[in-house]
């Protein structure tokens, strides 16, 4: 066991554009949000107290510094590298289902509703609970096609179905 807690080669940590830790395991390439089986989770509670102390919102500023804010909604499928999320443990749907799923809400979103309301109960994101808010981020902090999708984007617009490792999406940025 070591220091940390976490079962041995896992490690903590920073994910900034959600500015919340993240533990992520270097040989198999692993990450997610919640401690892997296995984990002293009290020995990892007073680590992270000392060690993660969470650093301070992205403020208004990180606006200033090329960055954006965006909220997204994940719908992942059998192919997405991590098919799990805390909506369903374990995710069998196909990509074209999951494309399907997305394009239905984004007709709903066409007629009104908000991406985040529909986040909050069906994007397999952890950012689910925040309604798929991401926070500021910049160049080289998203995988590069959801990057490049959300930097094209308007203040306020909503993409098409983007695709990523994780899954597929629609993104939202702000402003
Ligand atoms: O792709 C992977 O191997 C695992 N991931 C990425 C990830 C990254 C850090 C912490 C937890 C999960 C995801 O599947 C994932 N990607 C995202 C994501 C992808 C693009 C933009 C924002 C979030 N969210 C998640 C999630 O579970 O909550």
């Amino acid at each position: 066991m070591s220091e940390s807690g976490l079962p041995a080669s896992w490690e903590v940590r920073h994910s900034n554009s959600k500015n919340l830790p993240y533990y992520f395991n270097p040989e198999t390439k692993e990450s997610r949000w919640e401690p892997p089986s296995g984990t002293d989770t009290e020995k990892l509670k007073n680590y992270m107290a000392v060690n993660h102390t969470p650093t301070a919102r992205p403020d208004a500023a990180g606006q200033a510094e090329g960055k954006i804010r965006c909220s997204h909604l994940l719908v992942k499928h059998s192919g997405s590298r991590r098919p799990s999320s805390w909506r369903e443990a374990e995710i069998t749907r196909s990509k074209e289902e999951a494309i399907e799923i997305l394009k239905g809400y984004e007709q709903r979103i066409q007629e009104g509703e908000s991406l985040g309301d529909i986040a909050v109960s069906e994007s397999d994101c952890s950012s689910a609970r925040k309604k798929g808010d991401l926070g500021f981020f910049g160049h080289g902090e998203m995988q590069k096609e959801f990057e490049d999708a959300a930097f094209a984007l308007e203040p306020g617009q909503v993409s098409s179905v983007v695709e990523t490792a994780s899954g597929v999406h629609l993104i939202q940025r702000y402003g």
